[in-house]
């Protein structure tokens, strides 16, 4: 792997095999795009002389379109090589435009356009089926043959860091069945990676090559409130029980970035229709870490994932319906097969029935006011190194009575 002349930046998760796109400000001045490297932040404007780096979004630029985005990346890889012989140049003219993390405030990285939540875990749709749905069948039969998605609210969706405020609702909480508005008793987490698309299609034409659309790859947490979901969700699917805060990483991983992860998706039974087969590997193989007040909880494996990204992609599209610049969509929540790799609360304490416990004695069926959630994941990277994903945390907040 290239080394880099970034002090400290080698020994980080965050080499120039990495290079993750962020949206950032320093205290008074406007925000904009630059890349991570070590715990620094590459201003890419004047590093680039490309105001498409100061709109205060990647729209602009992943709106380019893929050869854009891999001349973009070699371009920096080189910049920021220590091995380069016009490397002491480089140096010199790259650290004034390289800010320490600590002295700048992350944004949403991306202006979302639409937002769709996938449901493409075999074991989260299984384990979810079961508790919903006790004694029903688990897995619908359009499971096996389509990917499932509903479309989210985009408005909602946050940056890491943001507080989320506890949503109140309708739900059921006595034995008659009658609904009362109260706050969710039931806050979880979804755990998830974040599909970020840069080029998009016109109405009519289904999107060909995802990497020609895709530009790259988010965390996510699905904030969810199971007992306002379970009520609202028949049968038009989740609504208010997710709309209330979708939390994204400030940093998006490009695609390329993570050409070491990719591997052959799950096999699949039944064989899903023509456009759904897969004809390039994009199983990915990511794994993630979840923390509840900075204590382990769950290990989630994205590799485990049934459908793939690309399928997700050629599903949203096969209808004709176009894509736009800054569209987002996520694969669902991500669950191996065991409780410790599960990627909700509810799927982890089988619906409060198992408790987390904490190592102060305290136990959590679902989230309470002030506790912290952190989603973390790393994932092969160029030159058999270790790359990191940034990381996606929230903190709950009261809210209405
Ligand atoms: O009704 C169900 O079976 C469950 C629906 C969801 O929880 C939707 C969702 O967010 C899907 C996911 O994250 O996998
Ligand atoms: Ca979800
Ligand atoms: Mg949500």
């Amino acid at each position: 792997m290239t080394a880099t002349w970034v002090p400290g930046a080698d020994a980080t998760p965050y080499t120039v095999a990495n290079l993750p796109y962020g949206v950032f400000s320093r205290p008074g001045e406007p925000a904009r795009a630059g890349v991570r490297i070590g715990d620094h932040v590459l201003d890419l404007a004047p590093v680039l002389h490309d105001e498409v780096f100061a709109t205060g979004s990647l729209n602009a630029f992943m709106a380019r379109g893929r050869t854009a985005w891999q001349d973009t990346r070699r371009l920096l890889q080189r910049l920021l090589s220590a091995d380069a012989k016009e490397a002491p140049a480089n140096r010199a003219a790259l650290e004034p435009h390289l800010i320490p993390l600590r002295q700048v405030r992350l944004h949403l990285p991306v202006e979302i356009g639409d937002y769709v939540d996938f449901y493409c875990s075999l074991e989260h749709a299984t384990n979810v089926g079961h508790i919903f749905r006790p004694g029903g069948q688990a897995l619908m039969p359009n499971w096996r043959h389509l990917p499932v998605g509903y479309h989210g609210r985009s408005g909602t969706v946050v940056v890491s860091g943001t507080p989320v405020i506890r949503p109140r609702g309708q739900r059921v909480a006595t034995p008659d069945g009658e609904p009362v508005l109260a706050p969710t008793a039931k806050l979880d987490i979804e755990a998830e990676l974040g599909f970020v698309v840069g080029t998009p299609t016109r109405p009519g034409e289904s999107a060909g090559d995802f990497a020609d659309h895709v530009f790259g790859v988010t965390l996510l947490n699905d904030w969810s409130a199971r007992d306002i979901q379970a009520w609202e969700y028949v049968p038009l699917g989740p609504f208010l029980g997710k709309s209330f805060a979708t939390s994204v990483s400030a940093w998006v991983t490009p695609l390329e970035a993570l050409e070491a992860a990719r591997i052959p998706g799950r096999a699949q039974d039944p064989e899903p229709l023509a456009y759904l087969r897969r004809s390039e590997p994009w199983g990915l193989d990511i794994s993630m870490e979840i923390t509840l007040n900075g204590e382990p909880v769950s290990s989630p494996p994205y590799r485990e994932m049934y459908w793939t990204p690309d399928q997700m992609l050629a599903h949203l599209t096969v209808n004709g319906a176009s894509l736009r610049t800054g569209d987002l969509y996520a694969s669902g929540t991500v669950s191996g097969d065991e409780p410790a790799r599960r990627g909700s609360l509810l799927e982890i304490t089988w619906n409060g029935a198992e408790p987390v416990k904490l190592s102060d004695g305290q136990s959590r069926s679902f989230l309470e006011d002030g506790d912290t959630v952190t989603i973390t994941a790393t994932a092969p990277g160029a030159g058999g190194t270790r790359i990191a994903l940034g990381e996606v945390t929230g903190t709950i907040l009261p809210g209405l009575a």
